[in-house]
């Protein structure tokens, strides 16, 4: 179930998606917060120096392994605006942490690549719970992924794309 301090970190996770698009990364930011609701980081895309493993929630998957207990990282939730791809479904697991909730799924934006006519990326498109056992997950929640769906179109039209 989404609640109203769900809403609130995953209005956070787009608007850091937002940051992303006007510094020339892909759409996508994701909020750490601990369990007793204390937002501990926050990052965004940062792919366009070329490194196409520099996503907020890998970042994020690292920042809790150097700085949380193990308690800690598995009473904490991780918000993001695209659901995690599998790269970062796996370090989330790896390390640990708790509960994931995002506000556009994997096959929404898959969806709307498809749409927009961008090639599919060599990594598959799975969900987090096939790659990750016992996850705990919610999303998508549809007002917010309506953002996520324009921000990813602003990228994907702009010059060069
Ligand atoms: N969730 C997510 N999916 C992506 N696909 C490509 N880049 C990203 C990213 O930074 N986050």
């Amino acid at each position: 179930m989404i609640t109203e301090v769900d809403l609130k970190h995953l209005k956070r996770c787009v608007e850091l998606a937002e940051t992303a698009l006007e510094k020339g990364d892909e759409p996508f930011g994701s909020v750490l917060v601990s369990s007793d609701g204390e937002v501990l980081a926050e990052d965004h895309n940062h792919v366009a120096g070329g490194d196409h493993t520099q996503h907020p929630e890998f970042a994020l998957a690292r920042w809790a392994a150097e700085n949380l207990t193990p308690d800690e990282r598995s009473g904490a939730t991780v918000y993001t605006s695209g659901e995690h791809c599998p790269m970062c479904a796996a370090a989330h697991g790896w390390v640990g942490l708790g509960r994931i909730v995002y506000a556009s799924s994997s096959e929404q934006l898959a969806e709307w690549l498809g749409e927009l006519g961008v090639a599919p990326s060599r990594v598959r498109n799975l969900s987090i719970q096939e790659v990750i056992r016992d996850a705990e997950v919610d999303g998508p929640v549809p007002e917010l992924a309506e953002q996520v769906r324009e921000l990813q179109r602003k990228f994907h039209s702009r010059a060069g794309r």
